[in-house]
């Protein structure tokens, strides 16, 4: 099953630099596993902002949830989550 999920980071000002930075370098190493194993499929950047575009292929909504709460930076996001199915015109095989 595919999802658009778009995260918006909102860490405090006030907050320890040094706990920041720590939390940041979780994720990316989260993030990394997920993207090596095609279950993160995309992670765009949205120009100008702290938020992404994601494309997840996960096997069930429980499955998205659980990794979507187990992301370090979870704390300190909003986020939108989108399911997605395959458009009739889409000449990728890989879109399900
Ligand atoms: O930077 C972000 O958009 C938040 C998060 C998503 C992947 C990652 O490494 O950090």
């Amino acid at each position: 099953m595919l999802f658009m999920v778009e995260m918006d980071v909102n860490i405090p000002l006030d907050f320890d630099p040094a706990e920041a930075a720590r939390i940041k370098a979780e994720e990316k190493a989260y993030a990394a596993k997920l993207l090596a194993d095609g279950t993160w499929r995309h992670l765009w950047r949205k120009v100008g902002l702290y938020s992404n575009v994601s494309i997840f292929d996960v096997e069930s909504n429980a499955a998205l949830h659980d990794l979507l709460m187990g992301l370090p930076l979870y704390p300190f996001m909003t986020m939108k989550v989108t399911p997605l199915c395959r458009h009739p015109s889409s000449i990728h095989d890989d879109d399900r």
